[in-house]
């Protein structure tokens, strides 16, 4: 990484031995990547190291997280390298001084390559990282904020006449006319003096005019905002030229910036009381004496409101017992984290041939090495993995075991807890921002311990690391699309266990391409480590696949097919349970007019709105899958007002009334986006399911994921043709993933298990694979046509997502950076072309991809030429290693 032409890897971080906190040094100096905001008066923010005197008494070494004054504001930053004097060309009185630090020691060597790795593979900004990997909160989120003043929310916008006298900003009590408008309100002057009082007091000439549109259009934007105060950022997104209008505005006196000072997240503190003393004199009144007693019976300390609960007192009592020194009224910090529910403890189950042999290879490893854990679904990997990180443990040492989305694994979790108890913790981005910083923080200690993640997890600061585990490592979720750095969880994993020196297991019934080539490409590799069989040899489910069009010929016009109305109305006989799985994109789920056609979109995408409904009496929704916009249902068609509006619901919905309907008698949960929206859903349903509540289990995706429930004997796939045709280059691999993972939960426990999939495309070579069980067949077609095509595993790709609010901008820089990137040679260009979806979030998309040769990284272009054929008004996106292509 270069910034300001200085390889920051030779400056960094704490080598042992530099004895630069000698105390001869008059005047120490620290260079600070510090948080910069985007600049206003320079346009883009850039990258630069920025020098701070250490005041005397405050101990700062490189790798620390700093608080340094900006102008007039705060930031945080990261301490990069002291020096013993400063900097020749700066003079000593205008350094400014280290106000504090927030963190120690948080960046050690190890670390610090990690974050440059990424950096420089991905081409993201190093402080970008950084903020991935950082709780949120930790570094201020300092951002550039634009507001109005007093002049600029009296101007009347154009855009809609005499706004600004409505605008909740003028109606506020801390507006300095507040008085005037407050007549006017009450009727007491009309409007139009109430104009010329206003222009006469504050610019003593007449009404402020102002012509540009985007400028108008700012101000409005502004004057509707009861502060009068939005991000830089957000006004930036809501008009097109934002910023010379900005310039404008602020070169008149309507409108200042200004930095926000960063919140930062603070620990959490508790009052805790501590009894000293054993024996109570005769100077107490009975009220303290009970007080006492209860604490002692309670174990001599107990949280300062539990005590005031439990002895029903007032904190006046515990402070006169406090001025007597009977008790101790502390501070003290608690940390915040997610616990789950008790736990049953259990012990190490003893393992079967092949998972022997597994967890022997694992353990034999001396330092770096990778492990590709290919076991069919039940097979027991977890089971490895719980095994292969319990002597970690006793040896001081922590894991760290990624998964995709751990809301839907609480069973995961739960068999982690049941082995290693309170030495779990688990860190994604569903915990509170409260949560995360102090789990986090409590990674710093070093002290052993097991923590299980989603992606951000693989930055978890674990000192003392002795194992990485990805488990289901084909997963999708491990990949970053946006923000930048658009990282691949599995890439770094393999740079982490390199860099700490521990071994890497990546775990799966269906591994990725990538991880299947790299591991077999040299004969039959020793770290390639197989679990063929299932548990207790338990087979495989037989896969039945029924082809939907003959269904449709005999006359079968439910979405059932005969064969899995046989095997739902067996399953209610012999009580037993099932699992029925839609692909979220198998059924349609817009709103349409039957008298005009009319179909109701998302206003800012180009989209089609979606039905969702989530239970009876519950409002019905119409949501936008991309911005989140939504509305409710409206009775009659906006377009020609017919009442006969038709509508198919989400696929788990449609499907749940078609059972209700044709099998009122099973009991059914739905497991989609719409039940398991609350914290904890997951778990909830998943128990009721586990309970035997109902028979079936009906959902999406989630379902595929781990799912160990062993009186699960049916799994039916309502309709896999959705998967089949996307149009992606790896719709394939993610078909064949999907259906395997999802048939793998039917027969895991003493009963056999049976799989049904409905489809119209029998012959599909991925649909012929996963009725075999078949992977080594599948990979090996799939591989053909990515060789014959130079698409991963063979040749890279880079995706350059390009957007903008103007549509023709953003095509025409799209086409320009394609001819510039055309004139090298070394890498293949694709595009530009339109996004699947063109315009989401009123913004237009383009994209140009670029397929290279691994080994032909040399002669990649320069992606600053590249950004600097960007205009400010379109956003530039690199996605190194795309697997969203859409
Ligand atoms: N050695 C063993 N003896 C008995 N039971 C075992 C053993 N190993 C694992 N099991 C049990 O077998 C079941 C399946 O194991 P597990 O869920 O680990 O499989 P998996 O390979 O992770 O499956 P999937 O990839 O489908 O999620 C679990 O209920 C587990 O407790
Ligand atoms: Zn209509
Ligand atoms: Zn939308």
């Amino acid at each position: 990484m270069y910034i300001d032409g200085v390889n920051l890897s030779h400056l960094v971080v704490n080598e042992p031995g530099m004895s630069y906190q000698s105390h001869t040094d008059i005047n120490p100096c620290i260079e600070v990547l510090a948080d910069y905001p985007i600049n206003l008066t320079e346009g883009e923010g850039g990258e630069k190291l920025s020098v701070y005197r250490i005041p005397t008494g405050l101990e700062v070494q490189p790798g620390d997280i700093v608080c340094v004054p900006f102008m007039s504001q705060k930031l945080s930053g990261v301490a990069i390298r002291r020096l013993a004097k400063p900097p020749d060309d700066l003079p000593l009185e205008k350094i400014r001084y280290v106000e504090d630090v927030i963190q120690k020691k948080l960046f050690r060597d190890t670390y610090w390559n990690l974050m440059e790795r990424v950096s420089q593979y991905y081409y993201a900004p190093l402080i970008q990282v950084i903020r991935t990997a950082l709780p949120p909160g930790l570094l201020g989120k300092s951002q550039r904020r634009i507001r109005l003043t007093v002049k600029g929310a009296a101007v009347s916008t154009t855009v809609n006449n005499n706004v600004w006298l409505d605008s909740p900003l003028m109606r506020t009590v801390y507006h300095p006319y507040y008085h005037l408008v407050k007549l006017y309100l009450l009727n007491e002057i009309d409007k139009n003096n109430l104009i010329k009082i206003l222009a006469l007091l504050s610019f003593k000439s007449s009404v402020i005019k102002v012509t540009n549109k985007d400028a108008n259009k700012i101000l409005y934007i502004l004057q509707q905002q009861a502060e009068g105060d939005y991000s830089f950022r957000y006004l930036q997104n809501q008009v097109q030229k934002a910023y010379p209008a900005l310039r404008e505005l602020m070169r008149r006196g309507l409108i200042e910036s200004y930095l926000e000072t960063p919140r930062q997240i603070q620990p959490k503190l508790e009052k805790v009381v501590t009894l000293v003393g054993s024996t109570f004199d005769t100077n107490l009144t009975n009220r303290q004496r009970e007080v006492l007693e209860i604490l002692r019976r309670r174990g001599g300390e107990l949280l300062h409101s539990e005590l005031l609960q439990s002895s029903n007192t007032s904190s006046s009592v515990l402070k006169a017992l406090a001025n007597k020194d009977y008790i101790i009224i502390e501070e003290r910090e608690v940390l915040r984290a997610e616990t789950g529910p008790e736990i049953r403890g259990d012990r190490a189950k003893s393992l079967t041939a092949d998972q022997s042999h597994a967890l022997a290879r694992i353990q034999a490893i001396d330092g770096y090495a990778q492990v590709l854990l290919h076991g069919v679904t039940g097979s027991g990997k977890t089971e490895v993995y719980l095994q292969a990180i319990a002597p970690l443990l006793q040896k001081g040492k922590s894991a760290l075991v990624l998964v995709p989305e751990i809301g839907l694994t609480p069973q995961l979790t739960d068999r982690f807890r049941a082995r290693f108890g309170n030495k779990v913790s688990v860190y994604h981005s569903a915990l509170s921002d409260g949560e995360r910083y102090d789990t986090w923080r409590q990674m710093l200690t070093g002290e052993p311990q097991v923590v299980i993640g989603t992606r951000s997890a693989i930055f978890a600061p674990l000192p003392n690391l002795g194992l990485i585990i990805l488990d289901e490592e084909h997963d999708s979720s491990f990949k970053q699309d946006t923000p930048i750095p658009t990282y691949h969880a599995r890439t770094v994993a393999q740079w982490r266990a390199e860099i700490e020196n521990c071994p890497l297991v990546l775990g799966s019934a269906t591994p990725s391409l990538e991880s299947w080539v790299n591991f077999t490409k040299d004969e039959i590799s020793t770290h390639y480590l197989s679990l063929p069989e299932r548990i207790n040899s338990r087979p495989l489910p037989p896969i039945e696949i029924v082809d939907m069009r003959q269904e449709l010929q005999a006359g079968n016009r439910s979405i059932f097919s005969r064969s899995l109305q046989a095997a739902l109305n067996e399953l209610q006989e012999k009580q037993q349970q099932g699992i029925l799985f839609i692909h979220r994109r198998g059924h349609s789920t817009f709103v349409s007019c039957r008298s005009c056609g009319y179909v109701l979109e998302c206003p800012h995408c180009d989209v089609s709105l979606a039905y969702h409904h989530t239970e009876d009496g519950a409002p019905q929704l119409l949501r936008c899958h991309y911005c989140n916009y939504a509305r409710s249902h409206p009775q009659l068609c906006p377009d020609c007002a017919s009442p006969y509006l038709k509508f198919f619901g989400s696929g788990t919905q449609r499907v749940a009334q078609e059972l209700s309907r044709q099998f009122p008698q099973l009991k059914y949960i739905r497991f989609d986006s719409d039940t398991t929206r609350n914290k904890g859903a997951h778990r909830t349903l998943l128990t009721q399911f586990a309970n035997g509540e109902a028979h079936l289990l009906v959902g999406t995706q989630m379902l595929t994921k781990g799912l160990d429930l062993p009186q699960v004997t049916l799994v039916g796939v309502v309709a896999a043709d959705g998967l089949l045709h996307l149009s992606d280059y790896r719709a394939s691999e993610r078909a064949f993933q999907t259906l395997t993972q999802v048939a793998g939960r039917a027969g895991r426990g003493d009963d056999p298990g049976r799989v049904i999939i409905q489809t119209y495309n029998t012959e599909h070579e991925v649909i012929e694979s996963v009725k075999h069980h078949d992977y080594h067949t599948f990979s090996a077609a799939e591989l053909e046509q990515r060789q014959a095509l130079n698409y991963p595993p063979y040749g890279r790709l880079i995706l350059l997502r390009l957007s903008s609010l103007d549509p023709i901008q953003v095509q025409n820089t799209a086409q320009i950076i394609a001819t510039a990137l055309g004139t090298e040679d070394g890498f293949e260009i694709l595009g530009p072309a339109p996004a699947s979806i063109l315009r989401v979030a009123n913004r237009y998309r383009w994209q140009i991809l670029i397929k290279f040769a691994p080994d032909d990284l040399p002669n990649l272009p320069d992606w600053e030429q590249v950004r600097s054929l960007c205009p400010a008004a379109v956003s530039l996106t690199i996605d190194v290693d795309p697997l969203n292509i859409m």
